[in-house]
């Protein structure tokens, strides 16, 4: 069943146009110029229930504005925008309860207070019952590791243990859906870890869908299925994580341990310039080549026909490099699902 549907979803923001300097302040105030920012730009995006989806972009693509009329917070210019049935921005109160949100920069907890506290309050406001209240708190203290801080007030609490209280206080209710910007934002590496194994028990267990944006692309690659790329306010890929590295990760690189020397190491890719060979210990090679342009097969034949290869395995692509090349501008994904090779700018 589909738990968001947007359909054509825009939003635009008027912004101001001002000159530089106190000249251009001073000017602003007797002929104001306007221009229209369309941060969301006609979107369309269907996504059922436990689906873990990463909605990534670079900076001021629309992910943040995306996720605030998904909240309710910000009123869409147009389009059609439904979660869970509810229109969010109309209806507030009935998409509270269904979503859970964590904003890496802000907190939702109560400075002053004790976290415990703070998680008491949000038990009265989404009228959680006692029972599953227990239930979850004792469940989220223990997969958080939050037993040393949640007698401290949040003013208190280091940025990790902030966002394993923000976590734990964005699930406390049970939501259907959770929001979660840039969730591992500063985050030591074994915190990361807590806080990834425990949204993926959460999906598991509960069927949490979540919405993930992230700079971290550690945390797509742990977390989600599903990837959504924006740009310019416009959804530029929607497919699977699997698909978008199987089809358009190119670059590959093969870890060989040989069993004799290379008779003749020049000679065998002076055709292939690109294959970089690298020496990585006694009788070690790591070939990186790009698939479009050569096998792997082809290159452990052309290394056998010079060597004993004892063993050899290829490194897993990387979804870093691809949406990298996105950004860069150096990969258009929907000339890429017509043809890979043409899509790559750089070939
Ligand atoms: N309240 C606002 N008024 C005017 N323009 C805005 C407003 N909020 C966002 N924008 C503009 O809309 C565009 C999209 O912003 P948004 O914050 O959604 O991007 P983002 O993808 O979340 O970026 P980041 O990765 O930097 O957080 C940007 O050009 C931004 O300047």
């Amino acid at each position: 069943m589909s738990l968001i549907e947007a359909k054509g979803l825009r939003k635009v923001f008027r912004q101001a146009v001002k000159e530089p300097g106190l000249r251009g302040a001073v000017k602003h105030l007797f002929t104001q110029r306007y221009v229209d920012k369309h941060a969301v730009d006609g979107i369309d995006l269907t996504i059922r229930e436990g689906e873990t989806v990463a909605y990534v972009g670079p900076n001021g693509a629309g992910k943040s504005t995306t996720i605030k009329m998904l909240s309710g917070v910000l009123v869409p210019t147009s389009g059609e925008l439904r979660v869970d049935g509810f229109v969010p921005h109309k209806q507030r109160m009935e998409n509270a309860v269904r979503i859970g949100a964590v904003f890496g920069q802000r907190t939702q907890l109560w400075w002053d207070i004790p976290v415990r506290e703070s998680l008491n309050l949000l038990k009265d406001i989404y009228q959680v019952p006692e029972d599953a209240f227990r239930r979850n708190l004792d469940a989220f203290v223990e997969l958080l590791g939050m037993e040393e801080f949640i007698h401290l007030s949040a003013r208190k609490l280091s940025l990790g243990q902030r966002m394993r209280a923000d976590l734990a206080a964005a699930l406390l209710h049970d939501p259907k859906i959770v929001y979660l910007d840039e969730p591992t934002i500063g985050l030591d590496v074994s915190v990361k870890q807590k806080i990834r194994s425990f949204i993926k028990q959460m999906n598991r267990d509960k069927g949490t869908t979540l919405l993930l944006t992230t700079h971290d692309l550690g945390d797509i690659e742990d977390l989600c299925e599903r990837l959504v790329i924006i740009d310019h306010g416009r959804i530029i890929y929607d497919g699977s994580l699997q698909a978008v590295k199987d089809a358009f990760a190119r670059e590959r690189t093969i870890h060989l341990q040989l069993g004799s020397e290379l008779a003749e190491p020049s000679l065998l890719f002076s055709d292939l310039p690109e294959v970089g060979m690298d020496r990585t210990g006694p009788y070690r090679l790591a070939i990186r080549f790009d698939r479009f342009r050569i096998t792997a097969s082809e290159i452990v034949k052309r290394i056998i026909s010079q060597a004993d290869v004892a063993d050899f395995h290829i490194d897993e692509p990387n979804i870093e490099s691809i949406i990298r090349r996105v950004y860069e501008g150096s990969l258009d994904l929907e000339l890429a699902a017509e043809s890979p090779v043409a899509a790559s700018r750089e070939a």
